[in-house]
């Protein structure tokens, strides 16, 4: 995990392409061995800011320091960065031991060095001694973007640049170099920036995520923050499906409550942690995730707060099941994820009751 003295340190980034602005204000820390992933819509800049702090691409406004020295006019081959690429940038004609030397080979390091640091690198990468001789195109995908992070990681950078590596492959592969690039993480102290679209992914790997939208970033905070405390109504549904009830927020004494007329709480008080910061009482959102509902039946004890409707569809996903349920007067069906089982709790059609806890709903500002 990070300590506290950033490794990287941009303040104010803009970026435009001619007369289009792809950064606005874009303002980012990255601790000392801390794994931070950026996500958002595409076209939201996300590359643009990883290809500025590699140095392939000049800010039109703002300051870099990386590892405490400012990286305006430096250019990426001086930079204490690497970066991996969706698409390989392995060399074809060189062997895969030749491909993870080549940095060193420009640094003119030792012959005996390289040669250690290669076996070091090859082990650290589970890449067998057996592939060093051999060329990119015989081996599998997975194989070569090990390759590729076993090449980048060879200079030891202070900050590893990975640009959607994992993108181009199935998803057991996807999930075993998930595993490794955390491994990886974790046994280097290197800090890693991470840009995905796959938003498990960066649930999974980063210590903290930072979203981003139309060249500006909305939200950075550890997974639990951005999954539970969304800033916005954008973040909480680009995260992971969930629940956005329209409610009126209103003051009870010291307290906030909610009130919607679909919804019965005995006494719906919550704690203002559970409010979005800023937010007056009014028109507001309740969001709550769809594994925070229960189906009540016989055997479960009826939550703070209920609402009926009609089961819509459900889904056997096989760990879970989702309901999409129908509540009268709320616009969008109540999505509910209950535990798996062989025999669903409820058919299409039929009348439920959803019960959910005062604790986990949160209060964000209407669009
Ligand atoms: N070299 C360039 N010249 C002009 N416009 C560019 C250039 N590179 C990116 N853009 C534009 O800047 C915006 C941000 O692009 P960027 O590649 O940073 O987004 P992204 O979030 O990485 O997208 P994706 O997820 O699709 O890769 C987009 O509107 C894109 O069209």
């Amino acid at each position: 995990m990070s300590d506290n003295t950033p490794i990287i340190d941009a303040r104010g980034i803009d970026k435009f392409y001619d007369a289009h602005q792809a950064l606005r204000n874009v303002s980012l820390t990255v601790g000392a061995g801390e794994f931070v992933a950026l996500v958002g819509p595409s076209g939201c800049g996300k590359t643009s800011l990883l290809k500025i702090l590699a140095g392939f691409e000049e800010a039109s406004a703002g300051t870099l320091a990386i590892d405490g020295r400012s990286m305006i006019g430096v250019p990426s081959s001086q930079r204490p960065t690497r970066m991996v690429f969706q698409k390989l940038a392995l060399f074809p004609h060189k062997t895969v031991g030749d491909n993870i030397a080549f940095p060193l080979k420009l640094a003119r390091t030792d012959r005996a060095e390289t040669d250690r640091r290669v076996r070091e690198i090859m082990g650290l990468m589970h890449l067998s001694e057996a592939y060093r001789d051999r060329y990119p195109a015989q081996l599998s995908g997975g194989e070569q973007q090990r390759v590729a992070l076993a090449r980048s990681m060879i200079s030891n950078p202070s900050v590893l640049l990975l640009d959607e590596p994992l993108s181009a492959l199935d998803v057991k592969l996807k999930k075993s170099l998930q595993a490794e690039i955390k491994r990886l993480h974790r046994s280097v102290g290197t800090s890693f920036v991470h840009v995905t679209h796959d938003l498990e992914e960066a649930m999974m790997l980063a210590d903290r995520i930072c979203v981003m939208r139309a060249g500006r970033i909305l939200q950075i905070g550890t997974p639990s923050d951005i999954y539970y405390r969304p800033s916005d109504t954008f973040v909480a549904g680009f995260i992971g499906e969930t629940n956005l009830i329209a409610v009126d927020l209103e003051r009870r004494g010291s307290a906030h409550a909610f009130a919607n007329g679909a919804i019965r709480c005995a006494a719906p008080e919550i704690a203002a942690r559970q409010i979005a910061d800023g937010l007056s009482p009014g028109r507001a959102v309740l969001m709550i995730r769809p594994e925070m509902i229960a189906l009540e039946g016989a055997e479960q004890e009826p939550g703070e707060c209920t609402m009926e409707g009609t089961v819509d569809e459900f889904f056997i996903k096989g760990a879970s099941i989702q309901y999409r349920v129908a509540v009268d007067g709320i616009a969008d069906p109540v999505i509910a994820e209950v535990q798996g089982t062989a025999t669903p709790p409820a058919d299409v059609g039929e009348r439920v009751r959803l019960g959910f806890a005062l604790a986990d709903v949160f209060i964000l500002a209407t669009e």
